[in-house]
């Protein structure tokens, strides 16, 4: 490895938006590196491959370069180290030792990207995409914008957000894509543009034009779904005795609405993008693929074996559906913290799916009501997270129970009542779903926050009873 390799291996693991925490890195290589601003303080962007336990993941990493000691204060958090770099300072010849750091942090030199979408620049195999009939205010000091992300995003003096995609595979990213199909609805924030470059499909051995990075509207009065969510079930939880309904902080009016946005903006996905309906063998497939990923998961989470003959039994069934099955593109990775809450309604927001898989798959056309079913387990989410080490654990298991249900229902009938499917009516695929959903957040906890795997955990355990 080289000097900044090494550096590298150390610095990532300890990301945020790193997805192979808890195991070791056995390889890591800078498989391509981007000169954005030559010399120092200069930018650079890297495509890194990470090799951990037999797989290889790509991540991007935006560095910036300065010279030795000379990082200041405000940039200390965000120091990588120091190393040699071949052509460190273009234009001075030979390697040359650099101090290095995450360069997200750096609001002179994350200035420059909002520029180049601006002017739709071009620079060393890394190309910066304007949407049409759309201006971009420059100028603007950018943020980190500090939360538990999969990526990195970036405001821009509260008028933009631009969302570095970490873990890259090669395509378009579902979320630039679907964001584009739907701009002009009220529903999600307006794209500005995108940056993106070209990545080695090893498979194909082929380039493909990759999205880097989407640049969106940022909504200032927004509010995390999640959050709100959070709220209603505190106050539930403070008053004993009282029921969800009763509740000074009742969330259902909002359950009803977004089940209502979601309705919304499934329609408009399937007016812009291919639609279809599953063929009994691709119905086959899906369920298979449910069963894999249960089996996988069973295998490395012995907490889930006890119900995985149930979980299976509701794949079967699912296998076993004669009706025919619309598919269309959807969210793919839909919860209450992909929602926000504006003046004007909910919005809709990281149209990426399940960002631990590969983009083909994430392309896939799939039911809506793998959204719905995503965005019921959240509201068991809401209501069971602050369960997790409360004194009143017990006596508040079923106030818990009950502000999901309400919720959940409230969600349903919204989302009907705005001219999607009726869930209520499709509760074999609904099911399916929802275990499916459950058994990748199980995966998904032990990797990112075991303290939470019991939450889809007891939901299992609560949905198969
Ligand atoms: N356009 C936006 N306007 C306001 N807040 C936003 C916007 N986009 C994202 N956010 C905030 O950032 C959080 C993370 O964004 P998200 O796109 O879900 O990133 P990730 O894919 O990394 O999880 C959201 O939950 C939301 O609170
Ligand atoms: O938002 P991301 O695209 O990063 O999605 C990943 O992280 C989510 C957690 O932040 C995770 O969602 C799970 O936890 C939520 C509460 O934090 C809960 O509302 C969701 O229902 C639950 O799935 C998501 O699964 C993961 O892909």
């Amino acid at each position: 490895m080289t000097q900044l390799e090494e550096l590298l291996a150390t610095w990532i693991p300890r990301q945020r938006w790193f997805a192979g925490k808890g195991l070791p890195i056995d390889a890591l290589r800078v498989e391509s590196q981007h000169v954005l601003v030559p010399g120092t303080p200069g930018l650079r962007v890297l495509v890194v491959e990470v090799g951990q336990h037999g797989r290889t993941d790509r991540y991007q990493v935006l560095l910036g370069l300065r010279p030795e000691g000379s990082i200041g204060a405000d940039l200390a958090h965000a120091a990588i180290g120091v190393c040699e770099l071949p052509g460190g300072a273009e234009g001075t010849g030979g390697p040359c030792v650099q101090a290095v750091y995450d360069a997200t942090h750096d609001p002179e030199m994350t200035a420059r990207l909002l520029e180049h979408i601006a002017r739709g620049h071009a620079e060393d195999g890394v190309r910066f995409r304007r949407m049409p009939d759309t201006e971009i205010h420059t100028g603007l000091r950018s943020l980190v914008l500090t939360g538990e992300q999969s990526n990195t995003s970036l405001v821009y003096g509260e008028e933009y957000v631009l969302k570095m995609f970490r873990r890259l595979w090669p395509g378009h990213n579902p979320d630039l894509e679907l964001t584009a199909a739907l701009s002009g609805s009220p529903f999600v924030a307006r794209p500005y543009g995108w940056i993106e470059t070209d990545l080695r499909d090893s498979a194909a051995d082929t380039l493909v034009p990759t999205t880097l990075a989407m640049l969106q509207r940022y909504l200032r009065s927004a509010t995390d779904g999640w959050v709100l969510a959070a709220t209603s079930v505190r106050d539930l939880y403070a008053s004993p005795g009282v029921a969800p309904e009763d509740a000074g902080g009742d969330f259902s009016g909002e359950a009803e609405r977004l089940g209502a946005a979601t309705a919304a903006v499934h329609r408009d996905l399937a007016r812009a993008l291919p639609t279809d309906v599953l063929t009994p063998e691709s119905q086959g497939e899906l369920a298979e693929s449910m069963v894999s990923r249960l089996d996988v998961a069973a295998s490395q989470i012995t907490a889930l074996e006890p119900y995985a003959p149930a979980l299976r039994d509701a794949f079967d069934a699912f296998a076993d559906l004669d009706t025919p099955l619309p598919v269309q593109r959807v969210h793919g990775d839909y919860h209450l913290g992909q929602v926000v809450r504006t003046d004007s309604g909910w919005v809709l927001l990281d149209f990426e799916g399940e960002p631990a898989a590969p983009i083909t798959e994430r392309q896939r056309l799939s039911s809506p009501l793998r959204d719905v079913a995503g965005m019921l387990r959240s509201f068991d989410y809401a209501a069971r997270h602050q369960l997790v080490g409360h004194a009143r654990e017990d006596e508040l298991a079923e106030p818990a129970r009950a502000w999901a249900q309400r919720n959940r229902e409230a969600f349903c009938a919204g989302y009907a009542f705005g001219g999607g499917i009726d869930p209520e009516k499709h509760q074999v695929v609904l099911r399916a779903f929802e275990y499916d959903k459950a058994v990748y957040e199980v995966m998904y906890e032990a990797r990112h926050r075991p303290a939470w795997m019991r939450i889809p955990l007891d939901s299992i355990a609560a949905l198969v009873a």
